[in-house]
């Protein structure tokens, strides 16, 4: 880019973030909208600012040359969301985002690129150097369910572990819990894809009274199992309200998650699906299953994960300042 050497210069001072924000499995089997975990695999984006409004992606990874690389990026509309709701206005942002949670499968990509606009506003807002504001972790969750549509994905994206949320008229609420070291997780991800939308489509309006009761009962053992008694985990992964309905949908899913499930392993749609999430008891019952699906179903991939225990972090890092003509 030529300068002209007659306009006035100046000096824009940019500011940098760097934001890591995790995969997550929401509903666990019965917890529909309520429950999810946070797992050890990411993004990792970084936002610095610039002078010129207006918003440039680039992204390496998953989603690369697929994904809008523009302020319609769901990132970028998310940091927006956020400034927009506060009666700010966006700084111009560069933003190099390294992708590697798999989009439409399940692993929560939606929520976790809303929390990661989310916090890159937060760690902006934070830095500003004119009127710098700390967002409470009310604020991050009620802007990433507005968002997002339900708490389930954006509560442990946001604040890691195990959590329960809920909706309330305040707003949405969560609990966060600790996860048990025997719990093991393995993530089954297919090649193709389910988009959230479309398996919110496909779930009544109504269900049996004996089922809303029989999933109360299993999503609360669940609680159980995944914070004190892992021995539990197959009996309370049970759902009534939200697989069935699914299933016709992606048949690949539902027939490997009754494979699986023949076989004592508890196995449960993650998220919307189409993956499929184990969470076993103990890690010698993970290796028996993804030893069982990498010789009769070596087209899923097969991921071993630990449960991550942070959420999302945000944290400033030195930008360059460059000079830009008036
Ligand atoms: N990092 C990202 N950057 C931009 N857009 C993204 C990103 N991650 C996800 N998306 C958008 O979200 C869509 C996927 O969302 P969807 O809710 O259907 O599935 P999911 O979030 O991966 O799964 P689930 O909600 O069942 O866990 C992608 O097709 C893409 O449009
Ligand atoms: N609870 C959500 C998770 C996926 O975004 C659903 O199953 O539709």
């Amino acid at each position: 880019m030529s300068m002209n050497a007659d306009a006035p210069q100046t000096t824009y001072a940019a500011r940098s973030v760097r934001v890591r924000v995790p995969a997550t499995s929401a509903n666990l089997g019965p917890g529909f909208d309520t429950l999810g975990i946070a797992l050890a695999y990411g993004d990792d984006l970084t936002a610095t600012t610039r002078a010129e409004s207006g918003a440039t992606v680039h992204v390496t990874g998953v989603g690369e040359g697929e994904v809008p690389t523009d302020a319609s990026n769901l990132v970028v509309r998310s940091a927006a969301y956020v400034y927009e709701q506060l009666g700010r206005e966006l700084p111009g942002l560069t933003l190099e985002a390294h992708n590697r949670i798999p989009h439409g499968r399940g692993m929560g990509s939606s929520g976790s690129a809303i929390v990661a606009g989310i916090m890159i506003a937060a760690g902006l807002l934070e830095s500003d150097p004119e009127s710098p504001l700390s967002l409470t972790e009310a604020q991050l969750l009620g802007f990433a369910t507005a968002l997002e549509g339900h708490p389930d994905n954006v509560a442990p994206a946001l604040f890691g572990g195990l959590t329960i949320a809920w909706t309330t008229p305040e707003g949405p609420k969560f609990k966060k819990l600790m996860v048990h070291r025997g719990v093991a997780p393995l993530v089954l991800v297919p090649s193709f894809t389910m988009s959230t939308e479309l398996a919110r489509s496909l779930q009544p309006e109504q269900v049996p009274h004996e089922d809303a009761v029989f999933n109360v009962s299993r999503s609360a053992l669940l609680i159980a199992a995944l914070t004190q008694s892992p021995e539990l985990l197959f009996e309370s992964t049970e759902d009534r309200l939200h697989q069935n309905y699914r299933g016709a949908a992606m048949p690949g899913t539902r027939d490997l998650i009754a494979e699986l499930r023949e076989r004592g392993y508890p196995a449960v749609v993650s998220g919307a699906g189409p993956s499929v999430l184990v969470m076993s008891n103990g890690p010698q019952e993970r290796l028996a299953a993804a030893d069982f699906v990498a010789e009769h179903h070596p087209d899923w991939r097969v991921l071993t994960l630990a449960v991550d225990t942070k959420g999302a972090t945000v944290e400033p890092i030195p930008a360059i300042s460059s000079r830009v003509s008036q």
